[in-house]
This record gives structure tokens, sequence and C-alpha cells, in this order.
């Protein structure tokens, strides 16, 4: 290594990755250390620039261990996700040269070099908007790009899922598939892009958040819990996800909304439904999470065929996907009739795309006060304020990026720690 010469060189790399939601839920592993999963699932990307993690990577001869900084706090990477995840880059890692700051690092080498990695996710994390799935993706996508990895993605994605399951998928934009695999060393569990961002331009995300504080039962544990006492994970495993998925591909495929919507509804019902099925049972929604969806299901009836369609992770925040942005706009003021803002203003309540704001003619608290309450609902009297704690207006978005401006790198280049320690 040239690096004993030169002395305290710092090589960076910083990359951004979304978050994804899975329309075709994972829940159930059937090998915990490698994470293979009991089915196939289907995802969507989401906006990186409303939801994603960034993640600067960094190594130095000068470091004398492995460090992570998550969200400014510093976090142990002795956890066996993180090392398979390290473990996995750092052998396929490659020769890599910097001439002009005399830096030159054989293959071999990196295993002796230690790294610095700091990220930050422009959400909740753990709340149950898939903060692992951002963040490993970009932890694995960032350490390939700083070791030279050669670009496979479906290798990228097999290294990422040994992080979080649902990370594997976060590795491709649009609409995405992780295939469950048959192999005993998961070789052939990756995720595959059935189709890009820009297939179905349509479809407008609203997330209702309706908690962002940590929640009980992590998707590991719950899981895991599923797997050793509910009989219909293994029914849904075995008999109803195999058909939804090829379903659920056709439907993407010819931008059918109907049958999406009906799909991803039935299968975030079926979810929670093997999640009540658990002993002892785990109630990842909430009162809140249960108007959404008969908000969603009345309206939809109404209409005479799906509006929107809901789905929910392992929280009680609902994420609801609009067929357009007209039905988002009408969606949003059906939201906000029961759902108005607690001592925030409009700006605040809504994060994201805003411009859905002035689409439903909303540019004021009056004008939520104002909005008539939707002609479906029996009840109309009463309204939730403070219950949803914010929306997010978002919609499918592209995968990992290297983030080329050194300004916005998480680490300082000249001594490999966090900014402003
Ligand atoms: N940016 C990140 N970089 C690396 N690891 C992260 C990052 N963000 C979160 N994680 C890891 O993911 C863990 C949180 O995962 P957890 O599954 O509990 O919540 P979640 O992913 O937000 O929700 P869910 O997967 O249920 O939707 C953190 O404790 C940390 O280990
Ligand atoms: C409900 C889910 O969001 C579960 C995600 O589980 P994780 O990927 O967070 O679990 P681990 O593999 O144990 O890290 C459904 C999904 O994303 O498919």
């Amino acid at each position: 290594m040239a690096s004993e010469a030169v002395g305290q060189w710092v090589l960076m790399a910083t990359g951004r990755s979304p978050t994804n939601i899975a329309v075709i839920k994972y829940w159930g592993k059937r090998d915990e250390a490698l994470i293979l999963p009991v089915n196939d699932s289907i995802s969507v990307t989401l906006d990186p620039d409303h939801l994603s993690a960034t993640t600067t990577v960094a190594v130095s001869p000068a470091f004398s261990s492995d460090r992570m900084w998550l969200n400014g706090k510093e976090i142990s990477l002795s956890g066996g996700r993180f090392q398979s995840c390290l473990r996995e880059i750092r052998k396929r890692a490659c020769d890599f040269e910097d001439e002009k700051k005399g830096i030159k690092i054989k293959k071999e080498d990196w295993e002796k070099l230690h790294v610095h990695i700091a990220s930050y996710n422009n959400f909740p994390t753990a709340a149950g908007l898939a903060s692992s799935a951002a963040g490993f993706a970009c932890l694995v996508f960032t350490l390939g790009k700083l070791m030279n990895v050669k670009e496979d993605y479906g290798e990228l994605s097999s290294i990422a899922r040994q992080g979080s399951g649902s990370a594997c998928r976060s590795i491709y934009g649009g609409f995405v598939k992780w295939c469950m695999g048959k192999k005993d060393d998961g070789s052939d569990s990756i995720a595959v892009q059935l189709a890009d961002e820009a297939h179905w331009k349509d479809l407008v995300i609203i997330i209702a958040v309706v908690s962002s504080k940590q929640k009980e039962t992590s998707s590991t544990t719950g899981m895991r819990d599923s797997v050793e006492t509910s009989p219909l994970l293994q029914y849904r495993a075995q008999t109803v996800v195999p058909s939804r998925v090829l379903k659920m591909e056709e439907a993407i495929k010819h931008h059918d909304f109907e049958s999406f919507a009906k799909l991803t509804c039935a299968d975030s019902n079926q979810f929670h439904a093997v999640c009540l099925d658990t002993s002892p049972p785990i109630f990842y929604m909430n009162d809140t999470s249960h108007r959404i969806i008969s908000l969603v299901e009345k309206w939809n009836q109404s209409e005479g065929s799906p509006q929107v369609a809901y789905t929910f992770d392992a929280g009680p925040n609902a994420v609801l996907i609009a067929r357009n942005r007209k039905t988002a706009a009408l969606l949003l003021q059906k939201l906000l009739y029961y759902f108005p803002p607690q001592d925030k203003d409009l700006s605040s309540y809504l994060v994201g795309d805003k411009s859905i704001l002035s689409d439903a003619g909303l540019h004021c608290t009056e004008d939520v006060e104002a909005l008539p309450a939707p002609p479906e609902m029996k009840i109309h009297d009463q309204k939730f304020k403070g219950d949803v704690s914010y929306f997010i207006c978002s919609r499918l978005g592209a995968g990992p990026k290297v983030v080329a401006d050194e300004s916005q790198a998480l680490l300082d280049s000249v001594t490999g720690l966090p900014k402003g320690l």
C-alpha cells in the first residue's frame, strides 16, 4: 500500500438511497442468518428527495477501528448484520489508484483498512418507514463505490439483504421484486427491477405518519414469532403469495390500477392478519390506521372502482397510493377533513411534494376548516385533530446514486470524523 508512505490520506465516497414500500409483503424467514424469506415480495421505491438515507464511507490508514455514526450518534458495528455487509463488500473489493492523491490500494489491502461510516435519514428511524431498507442499501452501495466493487446490482442486492431483508429491494428504483430463491447459500435470493420509475408516472403516494415513535416489536422479532406460531403464515407463503405475485406483475406491466390496488390492500390486510394470528398477537396498526382504511374502502366502494390503495408495514403509518394527481388531491381533502392539523401550519403538516396542496385548493388552515364532509362517510361530526403527526406527499423514485458534491459528505475529508465533531 502506498498509504504508509503518504501517511494520513482519507478516501471517501457518499451515496444516497431510497426507501421502499412493499405492495406484496415479505414477512418470515427460512434462514435467519442469511436473511432468506419464505416468499417473494414486490415493492415500489419512493422518491429519495422525500425519504432516503445518505451515507458517507471513508477509509484511511490513520483509522484504528471500524466506526459508524447514525443520525449524528455513534452506534456499534459489532452486530452480525453490519459485519456481514462489511465482510461481503470487502471480499469483492478491487484494486484502486488515485495518482494525484498518491493513493494506491491493492485488492488484498482493503481487508486491513478500517472504515468510518456516517449516515443520516431524512425521515424517522425505526418507525415503520423502512429506515433499515434505505440504510443498508445505502451502506452497501456506497461501500461498493468506495472499494471499487464491480457493478453487479443483483449481487449488491444480495449483500444488502444480509443487512435487512427489505434493503435488497432499495438497490433499484421503480417497481422491484425480491425473488426468494431456492439455494441454501442464498445466492439466488436477489432483487430484480420489474419496471423503472418512469413506467407508471401517474401514481402519487401520500403517507400519513401516524406515529414517529419507535415501535414495540421490530420487524425482525415480529416475523420470527410469526414463523414459529402462525399457521396462517405458512398458508400465505405457500398458497396465496405465489399467485398474487404473478397477478401483481401483470397489473404493473399493464398499468392496471384496479388490480394493483385490490392486490395491495388485500396483501397488507393479510400481513396484519398474520400478525394477529401470531402468539402472542402483534398489533402494528392502531385506531387511526383503521379509520384511514375505512375512509379509503368507503370511497373506493362509492366510486365503483379503486381510486386509492393502502398499505401498512410494521407500524401504524398509512402508505396511500393514488391512481393520479386528481385523485390524490381529493384524497388529501378527505384526509384533512378528518385529520386536521393541530398546532401546525399547513406547510409543515404536509411535507415532500407540497404542490399537491394547491391542487387540493388548500392554501391555509381556514381552507381546511371549510372542507366539506366526504359524502360517502356516514359519520361526519367526529374529527381526529392531532391523530396524524404529518403527511408526506411523494412519488415513485430512482435507485441509489453517488453524491458527487463533496460539501454534502457527512465525514470531514481531513479527519474522517463526522463534520461538526
Ligand atoms: N441510515 C442507516 N444506515 C445504516 N443502518 C440503518 C440506517 N437507518 C436505520 N438503520 C438500521 O435499521 C434499524 C432500524 O430498523 P427497523 O426495522 O427497526 O425499523 P425501520 O426499518 O424504520 O422500520 P420497518 O423496517 O419495520 O419498516 C436501526 O436500528 C439501524 O440498525
Ligand atoms: C413489514 C415489512 O416492512 C417487513 C420488513 O422487514 P425488515 O426488512 O425490516 O426485516 P429484517 O429482514 O429482519 O431486517 C414488509 C416488507 O418490507 O416487505
